[in-house]
């Protein structure tokens, strides 16, 4: 009889860490009290009215436009799910799901068209943000907004190469006080940039996000580029741009405005393919490669030691001034989670070219022995691996002195190539309701062992344009019919969530 206790005791463990069966259905009640559910989204990837109301060009409205064959489906974001007009609409879906609060992001070139405070303030795009901000207030839903998701000012890319250049910094600094100025008598948590990690890697290492700069070795297309050297100058400047605006935040805003600013890093879970010393070794540089990259700098003002020991004179170096206003540049940390991946011992390869993707000297693989890490799920890149977000929090926790963290994505796409799938079993989105729920109940247990998580962001509330995929790759809550005026329809998963949500 004991065995067989056993057994059904185990049985109810379910790999999250969560006892299921025994503990009533995961709900808001499962979390602490004042604990904030959201979606997040983006502007590039929902605005759409790309040529109206005064915004100018961003690297992401050239890059679709001169380089169609980087989309998958040849698209671009000119009109994506137009919630430039349709804003008031998509708060009341938010309203009608019973969110506590929506993640966005500003657009840099639709507040100031030619990416410097000396071009002049669009009227019009302050105007777009007031009325998107008092919408959500006015339904009880509190902004969180980021300042910085990808999408820069075209006429900065063109003048001194973005974030390739310092100048970036105090231009940076500039567009941050016109938002905390116009808005941050109503804002009270911002955050600097969406993933700098991202749009370092995929804008100059791989050039599959704009700019879409790479060494043109790699023959991906690239348009110039340096894979082994500009991610680093890149992440440099994204860093010193994030660490001004907080020093500007606190000096000048944080008192009379009482608002919380942060930074918000991805990162996968990295697992050793076995236990030995060199592919554990491995992980944790992996780790240090995407998360300490910029986890370090804001925590202990520089940059990890395995890098500065790989790279030399290929990372650089920061001052000392600059060391000190970047340590504990943040009153929170926004987490982006999706999924985990296999981490293996890599030597160096001589005879090859200097990149970020053999710096690290690790082979990363979603699968190990032809086993993936997890179930394939509907996005080509995510397995479900909802554990890694409980050992991710628990690692932050234990190696960053426990912050203060809000996750500010966490979600999984459905990749629709043609168009023919009945709108029925699109609706019937089931795997996303488990993905998340799975991702809920680890986060649950990470709190249980302590960690000071405070809400959770899904991706997203609507289907929107997802960057190289196009609409191909669905992540709403809600579907949102592009053959039929923009139509947004509730899936599964956002009736899950309601009633997930309800009070
Ligand atoms: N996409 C990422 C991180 C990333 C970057 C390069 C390569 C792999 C993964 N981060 C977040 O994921 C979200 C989902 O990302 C999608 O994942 C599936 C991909 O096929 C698609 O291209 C990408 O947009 C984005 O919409 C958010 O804007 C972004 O903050």
């Amino acid at each position: 009889w004991r065995l067989v206790f056993v057994w059904i005791f185990v049985g109810l463990l379910s790999v999250d860490g969560e006892v299921s069966g025994s503990s009533p259905p995961l709900s808001r009640e499962s979390f602490p009290a004042g604990f904030l559910f959201g979606t997040a989204s983006a502007s590039y990837q929902y605005e759409g009215a790309a040529k109206e109301g005064g915004r100018r060009p961003s690297i992401w409205d050239t890059f679709t436009h001169k380089h169609p064959e980087k989309i998958a489906d040849g698209s671009n974001g000119d009109v994506a799910i137009d919630s430039y007009h349709r804003y008031k609409e998509d708060v009341g879906i938010m309203k009608e799901m019973g969110l506590d609060a929506y993640r966005f992001s500003m657009s840099w070139s639709r507040i100031l068209p030619n990416g410097k405070l000396s071009g002049g303030v669009n009227k019009e795009g302050i105007r777009y943000y007031n009325n998107l901000i008092n919408e959500l207030i006015a339904n009880g839903i509190q902004p969180f907004v980021t300042l910085f998701h990808w999408d820069l000012p075209q006429a900065l890319e063109d003048e001194y190469g973005g974030f390739l250049s310092p100048r970036i910094v105090d231009d940076f600094r500039d567009y941050a006080e016109v938002c905390f100025k116009e808005f941050g008598d109503r804002v009270k948590h911002w955050t600097t940039l969406n993933e700098p990690w991202s749009y370092t890697y995929g804008g100059y290492v791989l050039g599959f996000l704009a700019p879409g700069r790479c060494s043109d070795w790699q023959n991906l297309n690239c348009t110039g580029g340096d894979s082994g050297i500009e991610p680093y100058l890149v992440a440099h400047h994204l860093l010193l741009a994030h660490a001004v605006s907080v020093q500007l935040y606190r000096q000048k805003y944080q008192a009379t405005q009482k608002g919380m600013i942060g930074i918000t890093l991805v990162t996968y879970w990295f697992v050793p393919v076995s236990n030995a010393k060199h592919h554990k070794n491995a992980a944790s540089r992996a780790m240090d490669f995407m998360f300490g990259w910029f986890m370090d700098p804001i925590t202990k003002g520089n940059y990890p030691h395995t890098m500065q020991s790989l790279l030399g004179n290929r990372l650089p170096k920061f001052t000392k001034i600059q060391s000190e206003i970047l340590k504990g540049s943040f009153d929170f940390l926004g987490m982006n989670y999706y999924t985990a991946t296999y981490a293996a011992y890599a030597p160096k390869n001589n005879g090859g070219k200097q990149s970020y993707l053999t710096d690290g000297r690790t082979n990363l693989s979603s699968e190990h022995n032809g086993v993936p890490i997890g179930p394939v799920t509907g996005t080509r890149w995510i397995y479900m691996y909802p554990r890694g977000i409980r050992s991710l929090l628990l690692y932050t926790k234990k190696k960053y002195n426990n912050p203060l963290i809000y996750i500010t994505e966490n979600g999984v796409g459905d990749t629709y190539k043609n168009t023919t799938v009945p709108l029925k079993e699109i609706l019937n989105d089931k795997g996303r309701i488990e993905y998340h729920r799975r991702h809920l109940s680890s986060i649950q247990s990470a709190i249980k062992g302590g960690v000071n998580v405070k809400g959770y962001f899904a991706w997203s509330l609507l289907d929107n344009f997802e960057w190289g995929d196009g609409y191909t790759v669905r992540f709403g809550f809600n579907f949102v019919d592009y053959k039929d005026g923009l139509k947004r329809y509730p899936k599964l998963s956002a009736h899950w969530f309601r009633n997930f949500l309800k009070k």
